[in-house]
């Protein structure tokens, strides 16, 4: 390691990264020059709906595991245990409900966006809200995604930080507007394998370097890492079961429910069964990802203890952690910082080609395409250069996240919290209660979003100022700023409880659970005080059946009725399911022209 706390590829390193690269390309390229050479949206944007269930649980699960999960979760676990290991029990719940509830309702009715599902259900605007929100979160979550590797790569090998990020965005863009979802999907399946193969190589020879299982065990059990589970219901605590295993269901669901990145994929296989099992492979997929990352923040303080490299002025945030460790770590072993690094951008790079397959599909379906009726031909191009022109956005995103400068991991998931869980409250307003109604749907929208960047933005601007860590290798001291800081902790320390600042220390594990929960209680409010919507004026197949039979169950006229008369509705309603559902295709055909319909058998 030399003064400045830098190490240096070897030439190994950088074929390894560059193989990975052009590997990436090469699959896209592949799908961009075979099958239907992306000549027609259906197979740009879903792939021809011909996708089978292990592909796509792989790249299900690699569209939401990025550079920052890979470099955020080893920090958080060396830094403050393993309570955020418990995140894994809100997959359970995260995928069931996914499973059995949105993917049968959203593939039923032959979507492309999931935002068709709002102009079905409630009205257009509410269509296009939902397809604004959506833009805006991926796009700020690229930005988060694609500089996140370089960053940590600039601060440990001196790799060039921007020549990096215009290497991961220029590839990921090629490949993305040529090869469509059909690439999106096979080339994430090839990154997930380098992810679990980079990560593991580095495990492996980390528990190796802290001088074997037992050793390496000891040490982190000694170091209070290996946390309990802690049942402390103070929703201001960062981590504990509650935010972690309840709070992360609703950040899951509006991830693995109602992100339109998950649910193009969903509807790109080629049956609802594929589609359900794909949801169910998943999980397998994601527990093993969570498994990995611990076990490398678990190593990493096997190996370094207490005096991490923060404290001893290598690398300047806890996010450059992992890099420090793996250059220090591989240093005699050429091509595995290679192979990590390579690891390191596969997860970044699925992330992303995913973030703008979706973008562009949502930008032509729901804004485009219902506007200008154009040929078949110039749709498809027309695709493309949005996926071109989101990859640009990106990179401008990626300064946009340089100035923010938070912890990476938690950068992430507040934005999910503060985006992503007002569409889902959004999805369920309109899923699971049939009176909600359109002025209802955008009004608790446009709350939930108040409410969340509300909390979000109070915290981020009260959070305690991390202590200044000095720069590096820099000759003067700065005792008295950090006594202050310390004073000024204390203080806020003290008053955090009190009123509005208990609000503001709200964990950020709460903020997709909050944000819905506003978005759907305005959303009912204004629903009833607007005159709700009548249960039969819904469309047919927007509303989750049970929900749908209790209702009719609840209504006066029937509750009277004998069990015998109840039997006879039982039956005339299948019959009538039947029919109803040739009826919502014809309905989903008059409201949404542009929406693709299998022609019935
Ligand atoms: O890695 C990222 O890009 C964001 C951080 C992880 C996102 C959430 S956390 C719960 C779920 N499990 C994952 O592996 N990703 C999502
Ligand atoms: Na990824």
């Amino acid at each position: 390691m030399d003064p400045a706390g830098h190490k240096y590829f070897t030439v190994i390193d950088y074929v390894i990264f560059g193989l990975l690269l052009v590997a990436s390309m090469s699959i896209g390229l592949y799908y961009a020059f075979t099958g239907g050479r992306q000549s027609t949206t259906q197979e740009f944007l879903i792939a021809d709906r011909s996708m089978k269930c292990l592909p796509l649980s792989l790249s299900l699960m690699a569209t939401f595991q990025s550079a920052v999960a890979i470099i955020g979760t080893p920090a958080e676990v060396y830094a403050h245990g393993t309570q955020y290991w418990f995140i894994g029990c809100s997959y359970v719940l995260g995928l069931l409900i996914p499973a059995h509830i949105f993917i049968p309702l959203f593939y039923r009715l032959h979507l492309t966006s999931v935002y068709q599902y709002l102009e079905l259900r409630f009205c257009k605007a509410v269509r296009i809200c939902g397809t604004v929100t959506f833009i805006f979160q991926m796009v700020i979550y690229m930005g988060v995604g694609i500089y996140t590797p370089a960053l940590a790569l600039n601060a440990v090998t001196g790799f060039h930080l921007w020549g990096a990020v215009l290497a991961t965005g220029l590839v990921c863009t090629l490949y993305t507007a040529l090869g469509g979802l059909k690439a999106v999907v096979w080339t994430d399946v090839f990154q997930t394998v380098v992810m679990f193969t980079g990560q593991l190589a580095v495990i492996i020879v980390g528990v190796h370097q802290a001088g074997g299982l037992s050793e390496a065990w000891g040490k982190v059990r000694d170091g209070g890492r290996i946390s309990g589970i802690d049942l402390n219901p103070d929703p201001t605590v960062r981590h504990t079961f509650w935010t972690l295993a309840v709070g992360g269901v609703f950040l899951m669901l509006s991830l693995y429910g109602v992100n339109q990145a998950q649910v193009q994929r969903y509807l790109s296989s080629r049956t609802e069964r594929e589609a359900v099992m794909s949801c169910y492979m998943v999980f397998p997929c994601l527990q093993l990802a969570l498994l990995l990352s611990c076990l490398m923040g678990l190593v990493m303080f096997a190996c370094y203890g207490q005096n991490s490299p923060v404290e001893q002025q290598y690398i300047t945030s806890k996010d450059q952690m992992v890099l420090y460790f793996v250059m220090d770590m591989l240093q005699n072993f050429p091509g595995l910082p290679g192979l990590f690094v390579a690891c390191l951008f596969s997860a970044s790079l699925s992330t992303i080609s995913s973030a703008f397959n979706s973008l562009a599909t949502v930008t032509m379906v729901d804004l485009i395409k219902p506007h200008y009726s154009m040929t078949e031909a110039r749709a498809t191009l027309l695709s493309k250069l949005l996926a071109l022109s989101y990859g640009i956005i990106c990179l401008a995103m990626a300064y946009l996240v340089h100035l923010m400068n938070s912890s990476v991991l938690q950068a992430a998931l507040s934005i999910f919290g503060m985006i992503g869980g007002p569409l889902l409250g959004l999805f369920c307003l309109g899923i699971f209660f049939p009176c909600a109604n359109s002025i209802g749907a955008v009004t608790g929208l446009s709350a939930g979003l108040l409410m969340a960047f509300w909390v979000g933005i109070g915290g981020f601007l009260t959070r305690m100022p991390s202590p200044v860590i000095p720069l590096l290798n820099s000759t003067i001291t700065v005792p008295d700023v950090s006594e202050n800081i310390t004073a000024a902790t204390a203080e806020l320390e003290a008053d955090r409880s009190a009123g509005l600042h208990g609000f503001y220390s709200l964990s950020y594990m709460w903020y997709s659970a909050l944000s819905s929960c506003t978005v759907l209680i305005v959303g009912l409010i204004i629903s009833c005080i607007t005159g709700p919507t009548k249960g039969d004026d819904v469309a047919s197949g927007t509303v989750y059946p049970v929900v749908k039979t209790a209702q009719s169950y609840l209504k006066p006229s029937t509750c009277c009725k004998t069990t015998a008369e109840h039997k006879v509705d039982g039956q005339k309603e299948m019959n009538g399911t039947v029919k109803e559902d040739a009826g919502s295709q014809e309905e989903t055909q008059r409201f949404l022209p542009d929406v693709e319909l299998e022609t019935s058998v």
